[in-house]
């Protein structure tokens, strides 16, 4: 099974196979949180360069998505995926329509209530880990609790959780380097969720493990959603990981095509 064990206080699926303990009371939340809409896009579109060169990246795409929602974004390479995601994140901004992430106008934003949105309603996942490299897997899950002012010692608590419930508890003290691909990213998802997100945006999440280590991160995410409640967008063309989510939007030319 995927998911929270319930008590042991770590995910199923975690770990390469050898890492972590039990420890309880990793969640900040429940999964029992009622329905409730954290994405919806409206009309969105996003058109690179002019003229004869433009780009369409995205058109008038709409769709929502809920709490506790494991959906794959799918397409071929330059269908759009990215593009979609990094405005729905506020990475970018649509030049038609909108976009709101629990409650948040995200296309409306200004560049501090953007910050605030990245720093704390949603969580980023990207292909290449974008791990700090001179800082530990411990340090590197505690930038964004630095960055919103977590006093030191809920911190290092917090810190101490998320490792575990990403199965890499005793490898704290580890730089990327001494880490496998999936413990990177294990630690990329630990890092994403440090300020319990509304929203985990992962692009291709996979891309860079191979299959086996990518179904893992995959079951970690689950995981999460059943966990936490967090919702979840991850960009994949992947077909075995698109299995595991709850729904999948394909984009086809930056349009959303049915199947
Ligand atoms: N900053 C940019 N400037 C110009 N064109 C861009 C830019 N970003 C994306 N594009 C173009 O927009 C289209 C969609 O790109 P996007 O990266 O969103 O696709 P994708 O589905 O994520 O692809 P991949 O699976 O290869 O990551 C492509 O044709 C791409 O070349």
């Amino acid at each position: 099974m995927n998911g929270w064990d319930g008590t042991a206080g770590r995910v199923a699926g975690s770990a390469d196979g050898r890492d972590g303990t039990a420890a309880s009371g990793l969640l900040g939340r429940t999964a029992t949180r009622s329905v409730e809409e954290v994405v919806r896009v409206e009309g969105v579109s996003r058109t690179f360069g002019r003229g004869e060169h433009a780009v369409h990246a995205v058109r008038d795409v709409s769709f929502t998505a809920m709490r506790g929602e494991l959906l794959a974004v799918r397409g071929r390479s330059g269908a759009g995926k990215t593009t979609l995601l990094n405005m729905i994140g506020g990475l970018d901004r649509p030049d038609r329509g909108r976009v709101v992430v629990a409650g948040h106008d995200v296309t409306a934003a200004g560049e501090k209530e953007l910050l605030r949105l990245r720093r704390g309603t949603v969580g980023f996942i990207f292909q290449t880990f974008g791990l700090v490299p001179i800082l530990s897997a411990a340090e590197n899950v505690g930038v964004p609790l630095r960055l919103a002012k977590v006093p030191a010692a809920e911190r290092e608590e917090r810190v101490a959780m998320l490792l575990e419930l990403v199965g890499l508890g005793g490898h704290a003290a580890q730089r990327p380097y001494e880490l496998s691909g999936g413990q990177q990213q294990r630690v990329a998802v630990a890092r994403a969720l440090a300020n319990d997100p509304d929203l985990l945006i992962a692009d291709e999440p996979t891309g860079q493990l191979d299959s086996e280590t990518g179904r893992s991160i995959m079951d970690l995410l689950r995981a999460v959603v059943q966990a936490r409640g967090t919702t979840i967008l991850v960009a994949t063309h992947d077909l075995n990981l698109i299995e595991l989510a709850d729904r999948a939007l394909t984009l086809r030319d930056g349009r959303l095509v049915d199947g």
